[in-house]
């Protein structure tokens, strides 16, 4: 089965806040990502709300709730109380915890499952006694130990960090190098009956090499480059609508 595809809203809800206005809208363009045949809505709500406010979650799960049942919402971040508190307010089918710094630019590693692993536990414990599915991000090359450990902390899948991956886009053998790093952590991965979900920085030139080398990707989550295209390829039909209204 192919992987499943999961539109991150990050950016579009930046490209609002902008502006004191209500577009793009966060909502209506999930809509439009569902209704094209994204398989589910993926979020990550930053401590300063500078992309996703918190009261953009209550809309989109009241979205997948009312209009398209069959899709995932994934919510992704940093354990804390409040995010804790936040996630069981909104219900996601799907939690994906990141080890990121509040001052943070982006996401740029995975947990380090030794270290964090007593915390983890706690923290996915508490998640899959709502029955939130938990998937914890990973560096590419966690690998058999690292994969062990997370396995242990009763998480359901890893989301493989695909960052360094994504930045060979001009590199075609260095791409390959590493895909091959992401493939080996999850084949350790699927040997321990862990899902593999995958994100950061994925591309429609990407993608391809990714699903070859890792065929039972479960999901990837896809936000900027997705994004980029959206603008890319809506150009050309925004300036039409905008020609028209100067006409009439
Ligand atoms: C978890 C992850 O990989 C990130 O890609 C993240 O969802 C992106 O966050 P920003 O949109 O804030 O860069
Ligand atoms: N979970 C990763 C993710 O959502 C990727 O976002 P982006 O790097 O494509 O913006």
């Amino acid at each position: 089965m192919p992987a499943k595809l999961s539109v991150n809203l990050n950016a579009v809800a930046m490209l609002r806040n902008r502006r004191d206005l209500p577009w793009p809208s966060v909502t209506g363009l999930g809509r439009i990502a569902l209704q094209s045949g994204a398989h589910g809505l993926t979020v990550h709500p930053r401590p300063d709300q500078r992309h996703i406010r918190f009261s953009d979650l209550p809309e989109l799960r009241a979205l997948i709730d009312d209009e398209f049942p069959d899709a995932e919402f994934n919510i992704e971040g940093y354990p804390t109380p409040e995010f804790l508190d936040l996630v069981e307010a909104n219900e996601p089918n799907q939690v994906t915890l990141v080890p990121d710094h509040p001052a943070q630019a982006t996401s740029d590693h995975g947990w380090d499952f030794a270290l964090q692993a007593n915390f983890l536990r706690d923290c996915v414990q508490r998640l899959k006694a709502r029955r939130i599915r938990v998937s914890l991000f990973a560096d590419p090359d966690a690998g058999d130990a690292g994969v062990e450990q997370a396995m242990r902390t009763g998480a359901d899948r890893i989301e493989l960090y695909t960052g360094p991956y994504g930045a060979c886009h001009d590199d075609p053998a260095r791409a390959a190098e590493q895909a091959e790093i992401l493939g080996r952590t999850a084949d350790a991965a699927v040997a321990r009956g862990l899902g593999v979900n995958a994100g950061h920085d994925l591309t429609v030139d990407n993608l391809p090499m990714l699903v070859r080398r890792v065929p039972n990707l479960a999901e990837v989550s896809i936000g900027h480059g997705l994004t980029a295209d959206a603008l890319e390829y809506g150009m050309a039909g925004a300036v039409h609508r905008f020609l028209r209204a100067c006409e009439s």
